[in-house]
């Protein structure tokens, strides 16, 4: 009963994940939900700063915390191992649902306008291309574990949830994050950059560069050398030269293993 239970909860964290991802591209992108980062209730400029910024500081303080390997070992007293990730997410919606709910337009001229039609095509081509690297990113790693629904699925089953593997394969060979890298060209590649766009992108960026050390860090404790051997080949956010991947090749066929 608790297994199913615990199933059903992950089976509607998982849900709601892809909803919330849903509507966190159209609120990026001022595209099909009623509230974006530019449509919404106004607020005088110092208000509207004030509020996004604590907004953008909450998702980094949740996401960031959540995600170490202490905050996961404290918490284990009181949140069971196999809905651990599931809860991970749940939290990462709320937070997410309250930044679009409490989201203030900012009220000044605009950063940047792209004119040219095919320039915007571009752009708007980029925005989608960079969602996709990201969400194919998540299924190269493993999806459903990155979402917790492989860890309730074993309960489920009676079995325990494999251990993470090291992986590297396709982007991973050319970059060490493909998946924040497919963030990063999404938030920039907007024909038309507002101030509240620009802060939006400038929060989540500083908060992948900030986040990326962290993630980093705990890779190297959690895979070793085989991971001091990959940072030393393959570039975090931007592939290096070609002499350089030719080199990377021993190190991602010992990380496909
Ligand atoms: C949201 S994913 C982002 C992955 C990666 N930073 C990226 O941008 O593609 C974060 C999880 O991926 C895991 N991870 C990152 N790189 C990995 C790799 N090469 N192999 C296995 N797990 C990895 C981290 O331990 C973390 O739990």
């Amino acid at each position: 009963m608790r297994a199913l239970s615990s199933f059903l909860y992950g089976l509607l964290a998982y849900l709601a994940s892809a909803a919330t991802l849903l509507y966190f591209i159209g609120f990026s992108g001022n595209l099909w939900v009623p509230r974006s980062v530019d449509v919404g209730p106004g607020a005088g400029w110092m208000q509207a700063v004030g509020t996004d910024v604590a907004l953008l500081v909450l998702f980094g303080v949740q996401h960031s915390m959540m995600a170490r390997g202490g905050f996961k070992r404290w918490w284990a007293q009181w949140v069971p191992p196999v809905i651990e990730r599931s809860t991970f997410v749940v939290a990462t919606c709320v937070v997410l649902v309250v930044m679009f709910r409490l989201w203030v337009p900012i009220d000044a001229p605009v950063v940047w306008r792209v004119e040219n039609k095919a320039i915007a095509a571009l752009l708007w081509g980029l925005f989608g291309l960079g969602w996709l690297v990201a969400l194919v990113s998540t299924f190269l790693l493993d999806h459903f574990e990155l979402f917790g629904l492989r860890q309730v699925h074993a309960g489920l089953t009676g079995r325990t949830a494999p251990r993470s593997e090291f992986r590297t394969p396709l982007f991973y060979r050319y970059v060490r994050h493909p998946l924040y890298v497919g963030f990063l060209v999404s938030f920039w590649s907007v024909p038309v950059m507002t101030f509240g766009r620009l802060l939006f992108a400038l929060g989540f960026s500083a908060y992948i560069l900030i986040g990326v050390a962290f993630e980093e860090r705990d890779l190297l404790m959690q895979f070793g050398e085989r991971y001091r051997a990959y940072r030393r080949q393959v570039g975090m956010l931007v592939p290096r030269g070609r002499a350089s991947r030719r080199a990377s090749r021993p190190v991602s066929e010992v990380g496909d293993r």
